[in-house]
């Protein structure tokens, strides 16, 4: 940098020397005669005094800015790491779980802020029950969605701990200040397909991640009960119809599939070695307002609506593939109803005293649609013609049908789903048009 080429020096105090050249009236320059020596004197001088006053100003501001960064990552690492260190998190845990009525539960619902958890949380705490949440808000699908569901749990009360259920010092401290008299475990990698595209974030959350909310449950003291969800997939390739909980399920055509089923089986062993209750839901494709983005009825929605084609897929010999499409409100019914009919667990700190309820149930509508018809049902309520292609089930991980029985959810549970698809398809395409109309909501 060389100040001697600035044409306005004066604007610079500190380059004392030359100031001097020019006069209190700007414009008129006093030139002076001086000899070459000290005028490159004079230059290099004030060169160096705002060299180093510059650095000076530099340092300064470097560390500033450093304290500045520790103070705010040392508040991060309290926030993320140890959140229970801050007294107005555990505050909000606590007023999270406040009971509301004679015999209520203190439920912790993982993936609370995804479609099938956010519903549950908001049933469970309308009726008055203590309810915390926990979801690490992942990027699988529109966080913004995740978001906006949490907003609406908070909004009632409901307090979403950002964090993975694989964090086993989080969850340890949640059960120490909460004495959780359930866990609503929902929180999953979902969608078949994509299990091809990232296989391991299936086994970190439907494997590892339910291997470590086991291990915080049976570590609890009081152990609470547990009511998981499984999936429809895990009948695979099963043949016979419609699918019971006695049939076969060790053909899964997925690793989504596969990780369920694996689930199902880690459920039995810790019920086995430690006395914990636990039940296992599976659900049969479920849809409604608030769903995931990734599934069928959702992407064919906004592709529809913007002119795009779907692909609808095609079985063998051009059968179409069909869903046993199940609606929120009948699947939020089966799963506070599992909660109410669960048994304690009869362990406690991590030892059993005596055999504990292990249940599975199938959590289905019992009415398969096809798929070109679940189209037809969207354009009637879209007002909007589809452009469909017509391709071959490419080898995915898809089923070709799937059908519950669910005689033991009803006898159990008491479990009678109401919604038929069309009119639940209505209330998913009201609500998706009212969300997406506002400005701040993402597709
Ligand atoms: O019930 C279950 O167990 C599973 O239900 C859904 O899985 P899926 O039934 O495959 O639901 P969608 O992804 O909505 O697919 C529905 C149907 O549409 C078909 N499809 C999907 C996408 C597409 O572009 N075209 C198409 O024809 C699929 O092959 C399938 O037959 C969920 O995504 C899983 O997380 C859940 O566990």
């Amino acid at each position: 940098m060389n100040f001697g080429t600035y044409s306005k020096p004066a604007q610079y105090p500190m380059a004392g020397s030359l100031q001097d050249n020019f006069p209190s009236t700007p414009g008129k320059v006093k030139v002076e005669k001086s000899n070459y020596f000290s005028r490159v004197a004079n230059r290099w001088q004030s060169y160096i005094t705002a060299k180093f006053s510059f650095s000076v100003i530099a340092v300064v501001f470097l560390l500033v800015f450093a304290a500045f960064s520790v103070s705010l990552l040392g508040a991060k690492t309290i926030q993320q790491v140890t959140p229970w260190k801050d007294p107005i998190w555990r505050a909000r845990v606590k007023h999270s779980c406040l009971i509301k009525r004679d015999n209520g539960f203190l439920v912790l619902v993982t993936g609370a802020s995804g479609f099938v958890g956010s519903h549950v949380s908001l049933a469970l705490k309308k009726r008055g029950d203590g309810v915390l949440g926990i979801d690490n808000f992942n990027n699988y699908y529109e966080p913004s969605l995740k978001r906006a569901r949490q907003a609406l749990l908070e909004k009632q009360g409901i307090f979403v701990v950002e964090a993975d259920i694989n964090n086993a010092a989080l969850l340890q401290k949640l059960f120490s200040l909460i004495p959780f008299t359930h866990v609503m475990h929902l929180a999953a990698q979902a969608g078949v397909r994509y299990a091809m595209q990232n296989p391991s974030s299936y086994v970190h959350s439907n494997i590892a991640g339910l291997v470590s909310i086991l291990e915080a449950c049976k570590t609890a003291n009081p152990q609470p009960a547990v009511v998981w969800a499984s999936s429809s997939s895990v009948y695979g390739l099963n043949t016979k119809v419609p699918f019971s909980e006695i049939d076969r399920t060790d053909r899964p055509a997925s690793l989504y599939a596969a990780t369920k089923k694996a689930g199902e089986m880690i459920a039995h062993t810790y019920n086995h070695i430690y006395g914990l209750s636990i039940t296992g839901l599976r659900f049969f494709t479920v849809y409604g307002p608030f769903g995931r983005p990734d599934m069928a009825y959702f992407s064919f929605t906004t592709d529809i609506l913007e002119g795009r084609d779907i692909n609808i897929y095609q079985g063998p010999n051009h059968v179409d593939l069909a869903r046993d499409f199940t609606y929120i409100d009948d699947i939020v019914k089966g799963c506070v109803a599992s909660i109410d009919t669960a048994k304690k667990s009869t362990g406690s700190g991590g030892k059993k005293k005596g055999p504990a309820q292990l249940r599975i149930f199938n959590l289905g509508n019992t009415t398969p649609v096809n798929v070109p018809e679940l189209v037809n049902i969207l354009e009637k309520l879209l007002k909007v013609k589809a452009q469909r292609n017509i391709i071959s089930m490419p080898r995915n991980g898809d089923v070709p049908f799937t059908h519950a029985n669910i005689t033991l959810a009803q006898k159990e549970l008491g479990y009678n789903p109401t919604t038929d698809l069309h009119t639940g398809l209505k209330k998913f395409v009201h609500w998706y048009r009212n969300y997406y109309s506002q400005p701040s909501a993402e597709k």
